[in-house]
């Protein structure tokens, strides 16, 4: 069965809505840039709000340790997702914090694979992710998809999940397409970049059941 994680969640209602939807997983974006981003006050308010019903994925960009400690006490966080970040250094948070850790890896074409390999033993799952446009200011939550037959008869060195350019219309196909065990959103189900929808939110995670 594929399960789904909601990412960027930054009010209560719309993290409501995912755990209600029944979202395996919520993501808390830490990355000023971001118009998901959250401040440690109100990470700690949204972690407080929850049940152990969904795990609190934490999504970074290249974090240092200091931002990486705050966030997790903050968020009470299960899961880190890191973007931008080497095979060496997610070896190194993984060990130092003890949680489990996601690589998400940027992919267009098939040569992008060639780095998944590398982190086998750094991270416990790869998330395969859209590259989003050079120069552009996030490197994810864009709504970019890439080309999922990229991933057709792919030897998965670690567990994985999919996203970029999920939305409720294309996730059902997604996961017909790649059997993904896991699918994760964020701009799909908003109204406006970092404005959750809790009826998009709704019809996604109904749209991920068979
Ligand atoms: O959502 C963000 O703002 C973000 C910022 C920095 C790194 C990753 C971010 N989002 C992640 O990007 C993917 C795909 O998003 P989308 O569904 O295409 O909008 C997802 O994993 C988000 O967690």
């Amino acid at each position: 069965m594929t399960t789904a994680k909601i990412c960027g969640l930054s009010t209560p209602d719309t993290l409501a809505a995912a755990v209600r939807g029944g979202a395996s997983h919520v993501g808390f974006v830490f990355f000023p840039p971001s118009p998901r981003h959250l401040g440690f006050d109100q990470a700690a308010a949204l972690a407080g709000q929850m049940s152990q019903a969904a795990a609190r994925v934490g999504v970074f960009v290249d974090p240092d340790d200091t931002l990486l400690d705050q966030a997790i006490a903050a968020g009470r966080l299960d899961a880190l997702q890191l973007h931008k970040t080497g095979p060496e250094r997610t070896a190194a948070i993984r060990a130092r914090t003890g949680l489990e850790t996601w690589a998400a890896v940027a992919i267009k074409t098939r040569a992008d694979l060639d780095a998944v390999r590398a982190f086998a033993g750094a991270a416990d799952r790869i998330l395969y992710d859209a590259k989003t446009p050079p120069g552009a200011a996030l490197p994810g939550g864009m709504g970019v998809r890439f080309d999922w037959g990229l991933l057709d008869g792919y030897r998965h060195p670690l567990p994985w999940a999919l996203s970029g350019g999920l939305d409720p219309t294309n996730v059902a196909e997604a996961i017909r397409r790649t059997h993904a065990p896991i699918v994760d959103v964020s701009s799909g189900v908003e109204s406006a970049p970092g404005v959750k929808d809790v009826d998009k939110i709704a019809a996604f995670l109904q749209a991920t059941r068979p």
